[in-house]
C-alpha cells in the first residue's frame, strides 16, 4: 500500500471544509490509489464542530482515509503535511477597512507560514484558499523562508471554472471543448478572465463570439462578481464550488495538467508578462512533474493589457500595505 499522504485543512469546520473533506478522502483530489491522513485544524471554538465533521467523514467509511486528526495549534497541525490547504481566514466585519482586514488575516496566515516552515514535509504544496486569498499566501510565504516559494499558491480555480461554464453556456459549447481560457491577477473583482487564447473545438474564441459588448460588459463582470451574486442569492458565500475548485487545482498540481489546455492558478510571479516579480498573480499555468509554470510567448493586445494591470496594480498595492504593517 503507498503511504499516506498528509492533508491538513484549516477553516475544516466551516462551510468550504465541509464540502472540501468528503472530496479530498474519497480520493477525488489525490486520486484513487493515494490514501490520505487529514489534519483538521480550527480555532479553539471550531474544534467540537471538527469533531463532528470526523464523525461523519468516519461513518463514510473511505477505503483511502487513513486517519483524521484535530488540532487548534498551527505548529502541531501542518507537522508533516504534504498538502496544506488554507481555508480558513478572517471574514471583513461591518466597518472594517481593507487595512483591517489585511492586519487581522496576517495575525493568521503570518503564524501558519511559520509552522509551515517548521514542520509540514519537505515536499509540501501550499493552497490558500481564505480571502484576500493572494495576499494571504504572500503573507504566508514570506514566514516561510526555508520553503521554495513557488509552493505557495492561491485560488484562481474557481473564477477559471466560472469563466469556462460562462463562456460555454454563451457559445452552445460543451466545457470539455474549451481550452487556454485565463484568469489574470487577484482574486477579486478586478480579475482578469481572458478569452483571447482560449479555443472552441479548436476555433479562436474570441472570433466565436464576436461580440465584444458582451465580453466587456456581461462576461467579465459576470465571472468577476459571481462570488458575490451567490452571496446574493444563497445568502452564504461560494462553498461547494469553491471545495470543487481546491481538488482541481491540488490535483492537476500533482497529478499535471493535461496536454489539450492549459488552466489557471495564482503563483509568484517570475516578473513574465510584466507582473512584477514575487508578487502571487493568477496566470495561464500548466503543471509538469508536480511543479506550476507560466505559460509562455503569449501575445497580449491592449485590451488586455489595460485588464491585466488594474488587477496586478491592486495586488501591489496589497503588497505594499502589508509590508507597511510589518506583515511581510
Ligand atoms: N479563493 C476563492 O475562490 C474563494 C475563497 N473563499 C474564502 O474562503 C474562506 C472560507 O470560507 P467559508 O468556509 O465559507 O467560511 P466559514 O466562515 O464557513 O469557515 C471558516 C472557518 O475557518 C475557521 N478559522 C478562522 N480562523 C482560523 C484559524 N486561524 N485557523 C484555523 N481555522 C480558522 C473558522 O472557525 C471557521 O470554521 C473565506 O475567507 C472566503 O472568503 C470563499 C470562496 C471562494
Ligand atoms: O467573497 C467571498 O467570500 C467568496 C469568494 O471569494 C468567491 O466566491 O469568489
Amino acid at each position: 500500500m503507498t503511504q499516506p499522504v498528509n492533508v491538513t485543512v484549516t477553516g475544516a469546520a466551516g462551510q468550504i471544509g465541509y464540502a472540501l473533506l468528503f472530496r479530498i478522502a474519497s480520493g477525488q483530489m489525490l486520486g484513487p490509489d493515494t490514501p490520505v491522513k487529514l489534519r483538521l485544524l480550527e480555532i479553539p471554538q471550531g474544534v467540537k464542530a471538527a469533531e463532528g465533521t470526523a464523525m461523519e467523514l468516519d461513518d463514510c467509511a473511505f477505503p483511502l482515509l487513513a486517519g483524521i486528526d484535530i488540532f487548534d495549534d498551527p505548529t502541531a497541525g501542518f507537522s508533516g503535511a504534504n498538502v496544506a490547504l488554507l481555508v480558513g481566514a478572517r471574514p471583513r466585519g461591518a466597518g472594517m477597512e481593507r487595512g483591517d482586514l489585511l492586519e487581522a488575516n496576517g495575525g493568521i496566515f503570518g503564524p501558519q507560514g511559520a509552522a509551515i516552515n517548521a514542520g509540514a514535509a519537505d515536499d509540501v504544496r501550499v493552497l490558500v484558499v481564505g480571502n484576500p486569498a493572494n495576499t494571504n499566501a504572500l503573507i504566508a510565504s514570506a514566514h516561510a523562508p526555508d520553503v521554495p516559494a513557488d509552493r505557495f499558491t492561491a485560488m484562481t480555480r474557481l473564477d477559471h471554472n466560472r469563466a469556462l461554464s460562462q463562456l460555454a453556456q454563451k457559445t452552445q459549447t460543451p466545457v470539455s471543448d474549451i481550452a487556454n481560457l485565463t484568469i489574470w491577477g487577484n482574486h477579486s473583482a478586478t480579475q482578469y478572465p481572458d478569452i483571447f487564447h482560449a479555443t472552441l473545438a479548436g476555433k479562436p474564441a474570441a472570433e466565436v463570439v464576436n461580440d465584444q459588448d458582451w465580453l466587456e460588459n456581461t462576461f467579465i463582470p459576470t465571472v468577476a462578481k459571481r462570488g458575490a451574486a451567490i452571496i446574493d442569492a444563497r445568502g452564504a458565500s461560494s462553498a461547494a464550488s469553491a471545495a470543487n475548485a481546491a481538488v482541481d487545482h491540488v490535483h492537476d498540481w500533482v497529478a499535471g495538467t493535461p496536454d489539450t489546455s492549459w488552466t489557471s492558478a495564482a503563483i509568484p510571479s517570475d516578473g513574465s508578462y510584466g507582473v512584477p516579480e514575487g508578487i502571487i498573480s493568477s496566470f495561464p499555468v500548466r503543471s509538469t512533474g508536480g511543479a506550476w509554470e507560466i505559460v509562455q510567448g503569449l501575445d497580449i493586445n491592449d485590451f488586455s493589457r489595460g485588464k491585466i494591470d488594474a488587477s496586478v496594480n491592486e495586488l501591489v498595492e496589497e503588497r505594499d500595505a502589508v509590508k507597511g504593517l510589518g506583515l511581510i
